[in-house]
């Protein structure tokens, strides 16, 4: 059952703000979908997924990102993802802002306390997608994800593990090797443990790696050399050398004087919707 909590007209089509309960995570969670005009003509349309960075909700894009006037001109539906579960109440959940709430990292944890309810690949995978198939007129042979930072990491790994499910993958200043970074090494050896190999599993470099199938339309990924954050925890020329090494198709630009956040993000949207589209409708 989907829960409305607001909707509002915008380029011809509807911006909508929605509550449902995730069987993956256990509590309610949010989420946002712009349905373009073309909706009312009946056909299934192509989706896209954006998964935000730390810190961000499932607001942020649809409020920051500049997407809707495009996506509505191309016929594409956008869903954005809330970045964590909420209400898990876990002792010092709250207490940083790159890791616990805000920051779920795309990932099912593996270790108490964070495994009953901090399964964001699940929720993303199934129970989002679901939703989104159940109340919106998708296109389930029609998906791609995109995302930000902690969530360009998402769409990255997500993509690379789930390739029945998306078929086109782009992101901005992704993490791109997160067992090589700080945030990443806070994060996964929270909610996954110890194991090193089990980490390598959610890192889209070493994903990478090990790819068998390229994404024949190549990867999308736009990165500003004025990001506070780029050489120490978004490292993309390690997801570059990997991409080199499993013959992907790769597209990294890098842009001098955008910095990590929202105004870097705008400038670049339309070029991931349409590269999404052009993927995803041909
Ligand atoms: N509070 C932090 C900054 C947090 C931040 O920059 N979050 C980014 C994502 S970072 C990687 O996932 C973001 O998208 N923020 C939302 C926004 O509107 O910019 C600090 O103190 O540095």
């Amino acid at each position: 059952m989907l829960e409305t909590l607001s909707e509002h007209g915008c380029f011809g089509g509807v911006q909508g703000y929605y509550r449902h309960a995730s069987p993956a995570i256990g509590l309610d969670m949010r989420f946002s979908v712009f349905v373009p005009p073309q909706a009312s003509k009946g056909s299934p349309l192509p989706v896209l997924f954006y998964l935000a960075g730390l810190t961000c909700t499932e607001e942020t894009f649809m409020i920051k990102a500049g997407a809707q006037r495009v996506a509505a001109e191309l016929g594409m539906i956008l869903v954005a993802s809330d970045t964590s579960p909420r209400g898990a109440g876990i002792a010092g959940e709250s207490d940083s802002w790159d890791f616990g709430v805000g920051a779920g990292f795309y990932l099912d944890a593996t270790q108490a306390p964070w495994s009953q309810h901090y399964r964001m690949e699940s929720y993303v995978v199934d129970d989002l997608r679901r939703a989104v198939l159940d109340n919106f007129p998708a296109d389930p042979q029609r998906m791609g994800v995109f995302g930000h930072s902690m969530g360009g990491h998402g769409a990255l790994t997500l993509a690379l593990r789930h390739r029945d499910v998306y078929r086109s993958v782009s992101a901005f200043a992704p993490i791109a090797a997160p067992i090589n970074c700080a945030w990443g090494q806070k994060a996964f050896s929270h909610y996954l443990g110890t194991d090193r190999q089990a980490w390598k599993q959610h890192d889209a470099s070493e994903l990478m790696r090990a790819l068998q199938t390229p994404f024949p339309q190549g990867i999308l990924i736009d990165q500003g050399l004025a990001d506070k954050f780029l050489a120490e925890q978004l490292l993309p020329e390690r997801f570059e050398a990997a991409c080199k090494e499993a013959s992907q198709p790769l597209s990294l630009r890098r842009h001098a004087g955008y910095d990590h956040g929202y105004y870097f993000i705008e400038t670049f949207m339309e070029d991931h919707l349409r590269f999404h589209h052009a993927n995803l409708v041909g």
